[in-house]
């Protein structure tokens, strides 16, 4: 699991860190790891390191520092470096003269341009994370004009460092060196950062729990349900599906076959699609109401149930059967609408959420806005539910605060029936009695998995990612 920390965290942490720490050392240990993955990205690129040339955008604060410092480490390698000063009267003071002694040149913003154009990689020290707002107009008219890689030093200039929200001219990135610890930036704006490497300079023991976390392959890899010996298709824990309509059935018949590929437990389907969902995935024990369906120990319920009367009846009906509920597409509409549905529920009984914006709004009344982390903390609390706020990342929050992020591969998930293959496998884990947020933050991390197995680089289809649901768990248990 990697931690993630807010900037204010880390400047505390820093702050603790720099007391025991001799002067400037913190930040050379972050410069020196800035100049060998920016020579390893030079190397890459241009099949050399001696002789290319580096243009460093300055700005005004320590990031300024962390490139000039770079810049003196890459001369000792032969790189051609020229460091543009934004503002030169601010620029870090020791960081410019172990510049100036190392060989490197220094031009202002005017002269910028010229060495911009020939430059074979740019590293942007323009702004770290005491960013505000988006890149002024003299930045960013020189990150426009750069055509060669760009290198963010910790972040990239002009994206918010917490939130990743973006709202201007920014920086985007082929790689991002980040120091002692990943910040929220590059969990939520991966567009923007590139790659992302993190460099130590002993700042982990300074800085406590998490106020994020994102979730690897080996995380998700221990939490999904594995039968053992004793088991049997009861005990792995029963999904009951309820989705879909006889005019829309494909909503039924892709939670319900995603359910299926999730986990080898049983999998209910109850609704109006009943003949279709038996016909497509046979193993379905599939019934016509909710209230013939028999035990299950989870439901998932919403998509394409409809948001009138008969909907209510069924989402009231799964709240009230005191087994963990995921509440996806039409049954957020309806608790949106009617929250006196919720009323059905038991006390206790985890329920997940699964809105995308839309879906967000009419829950909350607002727009998740910049902020999608504390939008999705916000609507846990208010509704104590594990709250997943779909979009290119999705973040996924309990009522108690934990959050947990899930960085995208691409954005071919944005197809139609993407989000009922995440309801069948969130609820699939549900009934196997998983932690509610570890399986919305798992069915997500999975989803995206098989998202990007389907696609391989070309559009893909909800059904093809039902399909690849196997190739995706395979991948993790590798
Ligand atoms: N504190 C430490 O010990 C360490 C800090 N490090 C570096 O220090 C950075 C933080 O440095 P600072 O706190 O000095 O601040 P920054 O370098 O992030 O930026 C602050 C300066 O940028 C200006 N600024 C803010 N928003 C701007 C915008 N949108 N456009 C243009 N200029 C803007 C401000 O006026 C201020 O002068 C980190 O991101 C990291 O790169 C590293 O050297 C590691 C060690
Ligand atoms: N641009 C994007 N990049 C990555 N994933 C995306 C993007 N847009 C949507 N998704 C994901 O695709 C799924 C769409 O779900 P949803 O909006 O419910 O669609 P549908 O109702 O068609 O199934 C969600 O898991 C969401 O996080
Ligand atoms: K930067």
């Amino acid at each position: 699991m990697q931690g993630i920390w807010t900037t204010e965290r880390i400047r505390a942490a820093e702050d603790r860190l720099l007391a025991v720490t001799p002067d400037g050392e913190l930040m050379r240990r972050a410069a020196f790891g800035l100049a060998t993955h920016t020579a390893a990205l030079l190397a890459g690129r241009t099949s050399g390191v001696s002789g290319r040339r580096a243009v460093l955008l300055v700005g005004s604060g320590n990031n300024g520092g962390d490139a000039l410092w770079a810049g003196a480490f890459l001369r000792r390698r032969n790189v051609a470096v020229t460091a543009v000063l934004l503002k030169p009267e601010r620029a870090h003071g020791a960081g410019l003269a172990a510049l100036r002694r190392s060989g490197g040149r220094v031009v202002s913003a005017e002269d910028g341009p010229q060495w911009i154009d020939r430059a074979d990689v740019v590293v942007d020290g323009i702004v770290g994370i005491s960013a505000r707002g988006p890149l002024r107009p003299d930045a960013a008219a020189l990150v426009e004009r750069a055509s060669a890689p760009i290198v963010a030093v910790d972040l990239p200039s002009g994206v918010d460092p917490d939130t990743g929200a973006v709202d201007g001219p920014a920086v985007r990135a082929a790689l991002t060196v980040t120091f002692g610890a990943l910040k929220p930036v590059h969990a939520l704006a991966p567009d923007a950062c590139g790659e992302v490497v993190l460099v130590d300079i002993g700042l982990r023991p300074e800085l406590g729990e998490p106020d994020l976390v994102r979730l690897d392959s080996p995380d998700v890899a221990a939490a999904w349900p594995v039968p053992g010996p004793g088991d049997d298709k009861y005990s792995q824990g029963v999904v009951g599906i309820a989705a879909g309509s006889a005019t829309y059935p494909g909503a039924a018949v892709l939670a319900a076959g995603s359910a299926v590929r999730a986990t080898s437990g049983l999998v209910r389907y109850a609704g109006h699609a009943a003949d279709v969902v038996r016909s497509r995935w046979p193993e379905i024990v599939a019934t016509g109401s909710v209230r013939d369906a028999g035990r299950v120990q989870a439901w998932a319920v919403g998509p394409g149930i409809g948001t009138g009367q008969e909907g209510r009846d069924v989402l009231r009906h799964v709240l009230g059967q005191g087994v963990p509920v995921c509440a996806d597409a039409d049954a957020t509409t309806i608790i949106a609408r009617s929250p006196e549905v919720l009323d059905a529920r038991d006390p206790g009984t985890p329920l997940v959420l699964t809105p995308h914006a839309g879906e967000f709004s009419r829950l909350m009344g607002e727009a998740p806005g910049a902020d999608r982390v504390a939008a999705a903390r916000d609507a846990a609390r208010r509704y104590d539910a594990v709250v997943l706020l779909k979009g290119h990342c999705t973040v996924v929050a309990a009522p108690d605060g934990r959050v947990a992020v899930n960085t995208p591969r691409g954005s071919w998930l944005a197809t139609a029936g993407s989000g009922d293959v995440l309801t069948g496998l969130l609820g699939a884990l549900l009934a196997a009695g998983l932690d509610p947020w570890l399986a919305a933050a798992s069915a997500a991390h999975v989803h995206a998995l098989a998202g990007s197995l389907a696609a391989g680089g070309v559009p893909t289809s909800a059904s093809a990612l039902v399909t690849a649901i196997p190739d995706a768990l395979r991948a993790l248990r590798s």
